[in-house]
């Protein structure tokens, strides 16, 4: 599983486009900086996109030959992957009108879709179907979400108890900088499996899926 953003634009593009200093509460669609706003985002999504299926490509390419170098193994089959976005605005069809969908915190759950719901780092992740519930613009959560700060979690958690609590759970940490680790923790985040079993009418889950090992920048 591999999540990706478009950090780089953020402050560079984003905010030259709307100034901070504006503090609008909306933007129109048809005015020149609302086109411009749009053009960005798509750059930015398909920047995230392409950073995904080239990492996994990487990451597919050492399987293979390790597998074939320690295993024999000639033949491996992957199957076909799920790549959603998240935190993002689409203009679609609701309720018999176009409108544009903001979706912050969502990814698009229409009917038969797959997508994909992290938990937190070291925890369960799931891979799951859409039922395309229009109530919720055919959305469902991004994650398990969290429930503290980055701030707050550093404060309360040591680096120590962290890398422990990995470890504990077999889990593999791939980061060099250790010092930050806590922002992340999973007791920063809700527990998946409530915030699966709450939205049952917006998703199916289809694979659970255990962390091995979790890499952070
Ligand atoms: N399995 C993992 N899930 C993670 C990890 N870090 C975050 N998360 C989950 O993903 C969502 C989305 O992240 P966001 O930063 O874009 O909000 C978040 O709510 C967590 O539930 C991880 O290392 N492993
Ligand atoms: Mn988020």
């Amino acid at each position: 599983m591999f999540r990706t953003g478009e950090k780089p634009f953020q402050p560079a593009v984003y905010s030259s486009v709307v100034p901070l200093q504006w503090d609008l509460a909306y933007l129109s669609t048809d005015s020149e900086t609302g086109k411009d706003y749009l053009r960005w985002m798509n750059l930015a999504m398909a920047f995230a996109n392409e950073n995904r299926w080239h990492m996994m490509r990487v990451v597919i390419g050492i399987v293979k030959r390790l597998a074939e170098k320690y295993a024999g193994i000639t033949e491996l089959e992957c199957s076909k992957p799920i790549s959603c976005h998240h935190n993002y605005a689409a203009y679609e069809e609701h309720y018999g009108k176009k409108v544009w969908i903001h979706r912050k915190g969502a990814i698009r759950a229409g009917d038969g879709e797959l997508g994909i719901i992290p938990g937190a780092m070291g925890t369960y992740s799931y891979l799951v179907k859409g039922k395309g519930n229009p109530e919720s613009f055919l959305s469902c959560s991004h994650g398990a979400g969290r429930i503290m700060s980055r701030h707050a979690a550093k404060a309360q958690f040591s680096v120590d108890r962290t890398i422990n609590d990995l470890k504990s759970r077999g889990v593999f940490l791939g980061k060099q900088k250790k010092l930050d680790v806590s922002e992340e923790t999973r007791f920063a985040y809700k527990e998946i499996e409530f915030v699966i079993a709450n939205e049952l009418d917006l998703i199916e889950p289809v694979k659970r899926l255990k962390t091995m090992a979790v890499v952070k920048g």
